[in-house]
């Protein structure tokens, strides 16, 4: 099938490459004319384990192609969109114009039959409102909404086994021809037996909001019980592998620390309760403003901690902080607990000095304040205090 992915960035990308390497004719549009470049020329511009060797594999096929030019995206079948939905400034909610920048560009170049399938995490509404729009333009083309629930650092994999495709699809025989159409697409998974689940619009952005609260609930769930733990002695760890034996808990996502950060989970909860509010059900979700406390508080203790265990006061003391990324296998360091604890002690004294295999660079962008140092060894060399803040095997 011939595939148009509109945002290449960390879910954009990796699903263009992965499109292409299951047999798809596969266009990559990004408004970033350096990131077009890099991808073109089979380099990730960001690290995801096993995507570079992918887009080279591709790429050499012919069938995967990238353009800053969304005119490029003509001729395609089906359009995913896959831009940005980052949290307003100074808002909890999201940022909506990047999805409607594309979504309104994407409507020039349309031809009628055309599938539009929303990847994006938006707010529950966006894809009735966009299919309005779509309809008055062109009634016969469609549109689907079919979120994505990929771990960075496990991006190809998830791609290409999910553990479930979503499709929210719209009544009768429109929704029965975007249905066909996904599955065409994504023939490959299903083979494997993936589930496959289909609802209606609202149903399908709200399995997507669902599912990151309660990885995030799971999360702050823990790191409350370790702050009980810390009081009385207890130990979390072996806290969390009791009741994660009990199948109807589950160990996955009980690994109490400092808490999580990213790019989406935190952003997604902030969203979701924005939304929720505008639509007059903020009281059903007041309990995730909790789990958002409880998840900012685990990076001050570690401040405080520290202050503690280097005698009382930060200032002037040389701290090693191992680890930028907001998690291990990845570079990504939007929302990092490991680079906002580190800003925070520099902040109050302390001489920080971060190191990360792969996460530097972009750590260096965001806080050009702290100081780095790529080799792990000397940047441990002389240091009062180590704290190791993202789990990388190094
Ligand atoms: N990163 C992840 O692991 C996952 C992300 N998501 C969701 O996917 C969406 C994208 O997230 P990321 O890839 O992380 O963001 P990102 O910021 O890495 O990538 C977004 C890309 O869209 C491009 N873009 C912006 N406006 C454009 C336009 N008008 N036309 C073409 N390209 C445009 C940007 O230049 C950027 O490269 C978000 O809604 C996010 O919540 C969902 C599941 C996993
Ligand atoms: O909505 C999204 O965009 C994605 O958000 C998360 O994926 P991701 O942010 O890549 O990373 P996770 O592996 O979920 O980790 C998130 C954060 O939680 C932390 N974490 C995770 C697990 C745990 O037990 N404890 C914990 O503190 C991690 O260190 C990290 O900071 C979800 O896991 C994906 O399913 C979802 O698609």
């Amino acid at each position: 099938m011939r595939i148009s992915v509109i945002g290449c960035g960390y879910l954009g990308a990796v699903h263009a490459a992965c499109m292409a390497k299951l047999g798809h004719e596969v266009i990559g549009i990004d408004v970033d004319p350096r990131k077009v470049g890099e991808l073109q020329a089979g380099r990730a511009p960001f690290f995801e384990p096993g995507l570079s060797e992918m887009l080279n594999e591709v790429l050499a096929t012919g069938r995967l192609r990238f353009s800053a030019d969304m005119a490029d995206a003509k001729g395609a079948q089906m359009h995913f969109l896959c831009v940005g939905t980052p949290q307003r400034k100074g808002e909890y909610a999201a940022d909506m114009r990047f999805v409607d920048g594309a979504f309104t560009a994407l409507l020039d170049v349309l031809e009628p039959g055309d599938l539009v399938v929303g990847k994006s995490t938006v707010p529950v509404g966006t894809a009735g409102r966009l299919a309005e729009d779509l309809s008055e333009r062109y009634p016969d083309a469609l549109l689907a909404w079919n979120p994505e629930f990929l771990r960075e650092g496990f991006a190809v994999k998830d791609t290409l086994s999910p553990d479930r495709f979503v499709y929210g699809i719209p009544d009768g025989e429109a929704g029965a021809r975007a249905t066909e159409l996904l599955d065409e697409v994504y023939a490959a998974s299903l083979s494997l037996g993936t589930h496959r689940l289909v609802s209606d619009y609202a149903t399908a952005e709200l399995v997507k909001a669902a599912a990151d609260s309660f990885l995030a609930t799971k999360i702050s769930f823990i790191n409350a019980m370790a702050e009980v733990c810390e009081v009385t002695g207890a130990d979390v760890t072996l806290l969390a592998d009791a009741i994660g034996m009990d199948e109807r808990i589950g160990r996955t996502f009980l690994n109490a620390g400092i808490g999580f950060g990213g790019g989406c989970l935190p952003k997604d909860i902030r969203a979701f309760m924005a939304r929720a509010g505008e639509l007059g059900a903020d009281q059903a979700l007041t309990f995730l403003r909790e789990v958002d406390d409880i998840n900012v508080r685990r990076r001050i203790r570690v401040v405080e901690l520290t202050r503690r265990l280097v005698g009382g006061s930060l200032l002037g003391q040389r701290i090693t902080v191992l680890g930028a990324a907001f998690k291990p296998y990845s570079d990504d360091v939007r929302d990092s607990p490991a680079l906002s604890i580190a800003d925070q002690l520099q902040l109050q004294g302390a001489d920080v000095t971060v190191t990360d295999p792969k996460a530097i660079h972009g750590a260096e962008r965001r806080f050009p304040e702290l100081s780095y140092e790529a080799d792990l060894h000397r940047a441990m060399d002389k240091t009062d205090a180590l704290l190791l803040l993202t789990e990388w095997q190094e």
